[in-house]
């Protein structure tokens, strides 16, 4: 371990962790509730109002939080206590907790944003019930919780960053609901497309041969695209749907739209992606004779710029509480999918880890919605949180370890940004 900062003895930072843990087990009920609540009222990015109220709440009855709702975003909230502690002049540390809470259409839940709420506002808990406790705080320490919403659809941390959310922070944590415990996984760049073909409606029996068939032309495209695949990278994705195909057999479609997600692992490659699909959507358009519109999503998802340096420390602090993670690097390069923390990784020093929740069922299905609602998730959302919260300390109270953090996000910005 570093060298911690002066009068803070191995000793004292482990008392300060088993006190996060306390703070966090203490917590335990309240914060269930607030997973649970959150849970059982699904709503899709950008419309979290019921999760943004529970949270904002939350924050509020608990001592000592600054709260903004609605901040920056109508779902987005700011929690912050601090800074405290140090001497007059001391640099702040800033640490972050992100909360996701958008949900799925049709399917609640099933990625456990609930839980990652939950994770971010037990560590957060744990960091100031620790602090808080100290008659004497040597570092000027700040915590600050984002509510980030919409994840899964528009990426409400990229409009966070613009609007300037992220600037003051050193380090933000957040941990996903998966299958496995990990502190890092190759999750992908991505950008939305949704596909518009405009043709010419005519009786599909009485004249066929009037119509523009704009169905026609989404089947090609998606063919295009499924033979496309066999030249693509092997870790590229391309894959979508069909939204609308036509009202009635009767009626030559005139409008067809699609909606894909476009996914490279560097973000640096999305224009070679973006390039090939256009060609196969366009050449759908020329073989039909239809009108097509091409437009994508308003924000691109990075990739994440992954800190090793916080995520060993995290993993040393997880094995303590009994954590098994996942640390072959063949594996951890299997991609998750995509996330707008990829962006949140370019800005400020962060891992995005992944958590076990007692379950195998797989993300996106009403399995994980059942389990991501379970009490059987608890033991390991807290288990979770308290890895985070006795890892923020470690940052704290260990300067050189701020520092490597700091260095590496600085070299690997600089290499992934050199191309
Ligand atoms: N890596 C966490 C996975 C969360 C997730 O499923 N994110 C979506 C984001 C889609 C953005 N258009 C995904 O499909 O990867």
């Amino acid at each position: 371990m570093s060298s911690l900062v002066p009068d803070v003895s191995p000793e004292q930072l482990q008392q300060l962790k088993e006190s996060a843990g306390r703070c966090i087990d203490e917590a335990g009920d309240v914060l269930s509730l607030l997973s649970s609540e959150i849970w059982r009222c699904p709503e899709l990015a950008y419309q979290e109002e019921k999760a943004h109220e529970a949270l904002v709440r939350f924050f509020s009855q608990q001592p000592g939080w600054t709260v903004q709702g609605h901040y920056l975003l109508n779902t987005a909230f700011r929690a912050t206590w601090g800074p405290m502690g140090g001497r007059e002049g001391d640099n702040v540390v800033n640490i972050g907790f992100l909360c996701e809470y958008d949900a799925l259409p049709g399917i609640g839940h099933a990625c456990g944003h609930n839980l990652i709420a939950e994770v971010g506002a037990a560590a957060a808990l744990g960091v100031k019930g620790a602090l808080g406790a100290l008659s004497h705080c040597p570092v000027r320490a700040k915590v600050t919780v984002l509510g980030t919403p919409a994840e899964e659809d528009g990426g409400g941390k990229i409009d966070l960053i613009q609007a300037g959310a992220f600037e003051g922070m050193d380090v933000v944590f957040m941990a996903h609901p998966s299958q496995e415990d990990v502190a890092y996984c190759a999750d992908l760049a991505e950008i939305d497309l949704t596909v518009k073909y405009h043709g010419k409606a005519s009786h599909a029996a009485a004249y066929p041969w009037k119509g523009i068939n704009a169905l026609d032309a989404a089947v090609l495209a998606y063919n295009n695209l499924s033979v496309l695949r066999q030249q693509l990278k092997p870790e590229w994705r391309i894959h979508g749907i069909i939204k609308h195909g036509g009202v009635k057999p009767n009626i030559i479609p005139d409008y067809s739209e699609l909606f894909f997600y476009l996914r490279t692992p560097k973000h640096q490659d999305l224009p070679h992606i973006k390039e090939k699909a256009e060609k196969c959507f366009r050449s759908a358009a020329m073989a039909t004779g239809c009108q097509v519109n091409l437009e994508y999503g308003k924000n691109e998802f990075y990739n994440i710029l992954r800190n090793i340096t916080l995520e060993r420390a995290y993993e040393e602090n997880g094995k303590t509480l009994g954590i098994e993670f996942i640390t072959n690097e063949k594996l951890q390069e299997i991609p998750l999918g995509s996330t707008d923390f990829g962006n949140v990784s370019f800005v400020v020093p962060g891992i995005h880890t992944y958590f076990y929740i007692g379950s195998n069922a797989l993300n996106h299905t009403e399995e994980y919605t059942a389990a991501a609602g379970a009490e059987k998730a608890q033991f390991y959302t807290l288990r979770t949180a308290k890895a985070m919260a006795m890892t923020a300390l470690d940052v704290l109270f260990c300067p050189e370890l701020l520092q490597r953090v700091r260095d590496e996000y600085a070299e690997a910005k600089l290499k992934e940004e050199s191309g």
